[in-house]
């Protein structure tokens, strides 16, 4: 009999396979990095073909370490990186392109082009939530239109698919060019700007503006439904494939986020905070995203407010790959505890501009209050507190659009670990900030979606019963002192705009 649930989380950095068994615990885990390529800067991709040969051989790791087969396996869940962009020959199965990555800011001209049409970044933002900006896959998809050779041709005569990754992985596992499904969620699709929030359909407006076929599009589905089984010969022949949800809007279903006002934040690569506004999309005043919670078959559709931030885990990456101070993310935490505090030093880590709520893509990184006193103890800590200090101007900007006062916060993610960070987190927030004992959210949600499907687990009842707390920080920093670093951080913000014009590349 098949006990287990199997997610795949098909992340920026790597791919996980995770088995879970009834009680949402962790059975066992596969998981390997692919390659980061940046070919220019500000430019950030994958190879397609690497992500799907990974996500093969962690199936087969998590199974193998599990002792399991296939045959103890009710459902598979996939979660996913949202807004990369695969292209990809429906004949031959093969990429046109690397897979263009949510961070990559190369569509900055092609989203100032479709604004001066009309409405400026703000153009599409009633119909699908997002205001144009680089992160989004749509113009990502126009750009490889334009500049791949032969590929418009192609897309046009109907024989190019596209997908975030989540379609990526979902044809390969059904079959691939030998009858693979097309198919994606509400909540990935609510992240390509194409996507109608209202009915959930494509918008044939915004895709004839960006030159995109509507033959490239998935269909559109719920996140929780048999979309089709593991191709014969394939790691997992014959099971059902039966839930699709973004990252971030899985993170927010395995964290129980059910309620309006209900609220998560994950600490990878980027942070992303999700805030359950439910069955209504509420358009943001403040700079953050509308988009889609999540859909369970055909219950009605729960919408969620978001702040995203594109950088605060790999700020540390950054650190260890690019400076050498550290030789691993966690050791940052023993290096920050070389000293009291930042040193009068903040780091805004602008890499792709800067996300919510500012949305600029004219900003880049600074590193500002430096004096001869600042050592790299110092730089540690500003690395930390910028990811703490970003997720402050994000829940502000939470509390003002939903008029909901958040009093305590749920994370999770890999940063998580640092406890440094999240009493810092919340010191700045002023609220407690709380980690579940299964840090894997994202993996979870993915993990319940599928089962829920297929009556593994009745509903989200079972997703609260399941859910349990680990460890709570509480604030312990004085108002006084928390409102002069805030003030501090804004101002190191403002250093950062206005710096990408023509001449700089
Ligand atoms: N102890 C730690 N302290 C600070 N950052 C950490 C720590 N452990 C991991 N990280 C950061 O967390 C990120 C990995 O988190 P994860 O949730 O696996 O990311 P993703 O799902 O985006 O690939 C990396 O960017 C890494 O630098
Ligand atoms: O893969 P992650 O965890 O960095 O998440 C990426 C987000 O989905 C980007 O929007």
């Amino acid at each position: 009999m098949a006990d287990y649930v199997l997610a795949i989380d098909q992340g920026t950095t790597s791919t996980r396979a995770i088995v879970f068994d009834h009680s949402g615990l962790i059975v066992e885990t596969g998981q390997i990095e692919h390659e980061q390529i940046f070919p220019k800067a500000g430019w950030v991709e994958h190879d397609a073909n690497e992500i799907w040969r990974n996500t093969r051989e962690v199936v087969g790791l998590a199974l193998t370490r599990a002792n399991l087969t296939f045959r103890d396996i009710v459902a598979v869940g996939i979660t996913n990186q949202r807004e990369t962009a695969v292209v990809w020959d429906r004949t031959t199965g093969q990429p046109v392109y690397n897979a263009i990555v949510w961070q990559d800011t190369r569509t900055q001209k092609i989203a100032d082009d479709l604004g001066a049409l009309g409405g400026g970044a703000d153009r599409y933002k009633d119909k699908v939530g997002l205001p144009l900006a680089t992160y989004f896959s749509g113009p990502k998809v126009k750009w490889i239109l334009d500049n791949v050779d032969g590929a418009r041709e192609k897309a046009e005569r109907g024989d190019l698919l596209f997908g975030n990754t989540d379609a990526w992985v979902v044809w390969n596992m059904t079959g691939g060019a030998d009858g693979g499904i097309h198919v994606t969620d509400p909540t990935n699709a609510s992240r390509t700007m194409l996507m109608n929030l209202d009915t959930l359909s494509w918008n044939e407006e915004i895709a004839a503006d960006m030159g995109i076929p509507m033959s490239m599009l998935p269909e559109i589905r719920s996140s929780s439904e048999v979309y089709g089984h593991g191709r014969e010969g394939g790691m997992v022949p014959g099971v059902p494939i039966a839930g699709i949800l973004g990252d971030q809007q899985a993170a927010t279903f395995g964290q129980a986020c059910f309620e309006v006002g209900n609220a998560k934040n994950t600490y990878g690569t980027g942070n992303f905070m999700l805030l359950n506004t439910g069955t209504e999309p509420i358009l943001s005043k403040n700079g953050l995203l509308t988009t889609v919670g999540y859909k369970i078959g055909d219950q009605p559709t729960v919408y969620a407010l978001e702040g995203s931030i594109a950088v605060s885990g790999s700020l540390v990456q950054w650190l260890r790959d690019n400076l050498g101070l550290i030789s691993s993310a966690p050791e940052i935490e023993k290096l920050a505890a070389t000293v009291e505090d930042n040193g009068g030093a903040y780091f805004v880590p602008a890499f792709s501009g800067l996300f919510a709520p500012y949305w600029r893509s004219d900003a880049r990184g600074a590193l500002v209050g430096l004096t001869r006193y600042v050592n790299k103890g110092h730089i540690a800590r500003a690395v930390l507190e910028a990811t703490a200090f970003q997720t402050r101007e994000v829940l502000d900007a939470m509390n003002a659009d939903s008029g909901v006062d958040l009093t305590e916060l749920k994370v999770d993610g890999g940063m998580v670990a640092n406890e440094t960070l999240m009493q810092f987190q919340a010191d700045i927030l002023g609220v407690p900030v709380i980690r579940p004992k299964v840090a894997e959210t994202t993996a979870l949600g993915a993990a319940y979606a599928a089962g829920i499907a297929v009556g593994f687990w009745n509903g989200e009842q079972d997703v609260i019963d399941n859910w349990a707390e680990d460890k709570r920080w509480t604030p312990s920093m004085d108002d006084a002192e928390r409102d002069r670093q805030y003030r501090l951080w804004k101002k190191a913000v403002t250093k950062t705009l206005d710096w990408v014009d023509e001449d700089v590349k």
